[in-house]
Formats: C-alpha cells, sequence, structure tokens
C-alpha cells in the first residue's frame, strides 16, 4: 500500500519562510505527552498505541459474530450516535459498493445494513417499523455510556419489535451489545438478558474508536477485511512515530492546521472528489470538533462533496469570507472507471472528450479547483492516498487520529474530552420532566414562554 502524502504546495505560498519549522519544539513536546501519557485528558489515550495491541482473540469472536449476522438476517440494524456509528458509516461507505443497500441480499452475500438511532424523529422511526415489518433483523446496538438518548429511544422500539417477532429468548440472539466492560445501563441489560457483548475500553473515547468493536464488527458484516483495516493503521503508527516532523505527513497536517488557525482561517473546509468519501468527512468533523472546539478556541471543521457542491458551496469558497482553508482528499488511482462514449450530435458539447475516462474528467476538475480556490485566497493542503482500499482506510483513521492528538495539544486544550454536550443534555431533560431538573425546568420553560 502506498502511504497518504501530504503535498502542501498550494498552500505554501500562505505561509512564511520557516514557519513551520519553527513549530518543531511544540511538536516534539506534544508528541512527547501522546506516547508518555502526560498531557491533558491521558486517560483516554488507548488508541494510540491499539494498532499494535490488537487482541487476536477479539477480532476472531468479531468475525464469527459477523459470520453469524450476515446468514442470519436480510436487515442489520447498527444502532448508535456519534462515534458509535460514524467509523463505521465512513468504513462501509468507502469500501462498499456505492450502491450497495439497493443491491440484492443475494448478489451481496451480506445483509442491507441501516444506521439509525442517530435521531430523535417519530417520522423516521415509524418509516423504520415500517421497513423491517417482515424482514429477518439482526441488530448491534453500541453505545459506550449506555444511556445516550437517540440510540436509547431507538434500541428500546427496536427491542419491542424484535421480542414480538421472535420472542424474547430469540430476540436474545438477534442482540449485540457494543459498550462499557462493567457499568452503564447498557451493560446492565446485556448481562440481565444474556446479550453478546463486546467491549469499549474505557481509556478509548467514542470519537477515536473505529479500530475497535464499535467500528470494526459493524465493518466486518459488510463484508470488507478488518485485518487489512488494521494492518494500514499499523503501518500509520510506524510511519508516525517520529516525534521529527520534516518525514512525518501527520504532524505536518497538524502544524499546518495550527498556523492557519492563528492566521484567522478559523475554518477548515474537507473536500472529497469520491461519493464514497463522504462520510469519511462525517466521522472527522466530530473527531476534530470534538476534540479541539473547546475554551472557546478551535477550527470549525467543515466538509463538502465535490464536484457536487461545486455547484452550492463553491461560490462561498471561491468568494466569500477569506477565513477558510481546504484539506483535499485526493484518490490518485481510482480502482473503477468508465470511459465518455462518442454522440452523433455532440450537442452536449461533449465529443472532445470522447474516449476519456470519467475519473480523467474528475482529476481536472480537482485541479482546476485547487488553483482557482487558492488564487482566490484559500490555501489547499493535498491527502493523496493511491486507492479506496482498507488499507487506506485504517491508514486515514490512524493518521487523523494521531494529528488531532497533536493539533490538539498544540491549540492548547485537551483534546480528549467532551464537557460541551452535556449542556444541552441538561436541558432537554428538565424541559422532558426527568425527575432530578424540577428546577430547570421550571426556569427553561418560562425562557421559553
Ligand atoms: O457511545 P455513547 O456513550 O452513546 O456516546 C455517543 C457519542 O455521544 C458523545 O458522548 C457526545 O454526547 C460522543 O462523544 C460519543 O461519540
Amino acid at each position: 500500500m502506498s502511504k497518504l502524502r501530504l503535498d502542501y504546495k498550494n498552500a505554501s505560498s500562505f505561509l512564511k519562510e520557516g514557519e513551520m519549522e519553527m513549530m518543531a519544539p511544540f511538536v516534539k513536546e506534544a508528541h512527547r505527552q501522546l506516547h508518555d501519557k502526560t498531557g491533558a485528558g491521558n486517560d483516554f489515550l488507548g488508541w494510540v498505541d491499539l494498532p499494535k495491541q490488537i487482541d487476536e482473540d477479539e477480532i476472531q469472536d468479531l468475525k464469527e459474530t459477523a459470520e453469524r449476522i450476515k446468514k442470519n438476517c436480510d436487515v442489520f440494524l447498527v444502532i448508535g450516535i456519534g462515534g458509535s456509528y460514524l467509523g463505521a458509516k465512513a468504513a462501509i461507505e468507502m469500501l462498499s459498493h456505492t450502491f450497495h443497500n439497493e443491491l440484492s441480499h443475494e448478489r451481496r452475500k451480506a445483509p442491507q445494513i441501516h444506521f439509525v438511532g442517530q435521531n430523535i424523529s417519530g417520522t423516521y422511526m415509524k418509516h423504520l417499523m415500517e421497513l423491517i415489518e417482515n424482514k429477518e433483523v439482526m441488530v448491534n446496538v453500541i453505545s459506550k455510556s449506555g444511556t445516550t438518548t437517540e440510540p436509547a429511544v431507538a434500541f428500546r422500539i427496536i427491542r419491542g419489535f424484535l421480542e414480538e417477532k421472535y420472542g424474547k429468548e430469540g430476540a436474545k440472539q438477534r442482540i449485540i451489545a457494543t459498550t462499557d466492560k462493567s457499568k452503564g445501563a447498557l451493560r446492565t441489560l446485556a448481562d440481565q438478558e444474556g446479550y453478546k457483548t463486546f467491549v469499549i475500553e474505557d481509556d478509548i473515547g467514542g470519537r477515536f474508536s473505529v479500530l475497535t468493536p464499535v467500528g470494526l464488527l459493524p465493518i466486518a458484516v459488510s463484508g470488507a477485511d478488518i485485518d487489512e483495516i488494521i494492518k494500514g493503521a499499523a503501518i500509520a503508527y510506524d510511519d508516525f512515530k517520529n516525534s521529527d516532523f520534516k518525514d512525518n505527513h501527520c504532524y505536518q497536517y497538524a502544524v499546518l492546521r495550527n498556523i492557519f488557525y492563528r492566521k484567522g482561517k478559523t475554518v477548515e473546509v474537507m473536500a472529497n472528489y469520491e461519493p464514497s468519501l463522504n462520510y469519511l468527512s462525517e466521522w472527522w468533523k466530530q473527531l476534530y470538533g470534538e476534540s479541539e472546539g473547546k475554551d472557546h478556541k478551535g477550527l470549525f471543521p467543515a466538509s463538502v462533496n465535490f464536484t457536487t457542491d461545486l455547484h452550492s458551496m463553491g461560490q462561498y469558497i471561491q468568494d466569500g469570507l477569506r477565513n477558510l482553508f481546504e484539506t483535499v482528499i485526493k484518490v490518485k488511482n481510482p480502482k473503477e472507471d468508465i470511459a465518455l462514449p462518442t454522440d452523433e450530435q455532440d450537442l452536449d458539447g461533449l465529443n472532445y472528450l470522447a474516449g476519456k475516462t470519467v475519473n480523467f474528467i474528475n482529476e481536472k476538475a480537482l485541479q482546476g479547483t485547487m488553483l482557482a480556490h487558492t488564487d482566490g485566497g484559500v490555501p489547499n493542503i493535498v491527502l493523496n492516498i493511491d486507492e479506496i482500499s482498507e488499507q487506506s482506510f485504517g491508514y486515514l483513521v490512524y493518521f487523523f487520529e494521531k494529528a488531532c492528538g497533536i493539533s490538539g495539544y498544540l491549540l492548547g486544550v485537551n483534546p480528549f474530552d467532551q464537557p460541551g454536550v452535556e449542556d444541552y443534555k441538561k436541558n432537554m431533560f428538565a424541559l422532558l420532566g426527568k425527575k432530578g431538573f424540577e428546577k430547570e425546568k421550571e426556569k427553561l420553560e418560562n425562557r421559553l414562554k
């Protein structure tokens, strides 16, 4: 597998001589804190060495469980939110056939996979129940805390459906819970009901958990090779274990982010040119937004899907507020392609491209866009990956996770907690009338009058 190569020549005109090099001592310190586990949030650094500490028995158990799921259902529901689903969805979207859920079950030898429990929409849940009514269903419910509202609401409804359809005992065989090893509501229920369980280790936060059973079980059910994903992450581990960032493209990315942020480029726009990478951006947004958005600081992580969004957000990126820089994921050798046929009338004027491949056109669009945006004052960082594969997914995951840790420490925040997510939850529970929130409830309701 060729490594990810970072190319920032379309950003260098925005940098002063030596501006990156002067970050070297700060990078060394951030690297030391990550590896010595002496920095902020050091209770949540289990992901740092994870690619080298894979539990082979657990991997075997995951594979066997995935095979049991593939053989016993038409629809596999993955219930989870945030880091409890985004990594798996990013991988499956990136590695499966683009229309994987639309292709027939027989052709793919894998169930349709739906990620649910990411919203509290009654309409959505009603429609989901209609979708699965006459299907053979199995469920992986994923929650480290076990109490997150959205997956808990979805799981309660779906568990009722399973117990109705298969009986209590039958339902137990169709539910796999991935949660804390000893505490939390989901662990209690799983132990009481006898569900098959997998563990999310205490020292790995949700947004860093894709290389654990959180991501690996759903990914294995999709038919992707989880051994190859882990191999890609292990290659990245070796590539980024040197604190001298001259050859460390991961740390160069972290440094560039920090420099552009301090220059007033406070929004990072992740751009891809392959629809299969759309959800990688969604996973990346949580990873960076939840890690760095603290103390009223941090880059705002945004994403666009090109060339589609050139027709919606292209105007803004070219000509709006100049507080942006772009990070473009470029796939150098897409595995599959198709040529453009000649057309007799040529009314669309495309005959000059007849015989060229669609990826050739995509490549020129990428190059033209990058130059136009750079000229418009938007620095472009390009992350070149050779192909879309399990190894490149694993490599990208570890690249972004490691860069996030370094970047968060360079920013001076704790990248591994998420205190800010509790504020809305407190208000929501009060307004829902949860016991113990009575005082807040009255205050909030008065504000809503
Ligand atoms: O796995 P859990 O505990 O349900 O949490 C899901 C997501 O919710 C958050 O805790 C934020 O509320 C994220 O950090 C996490 O990925």
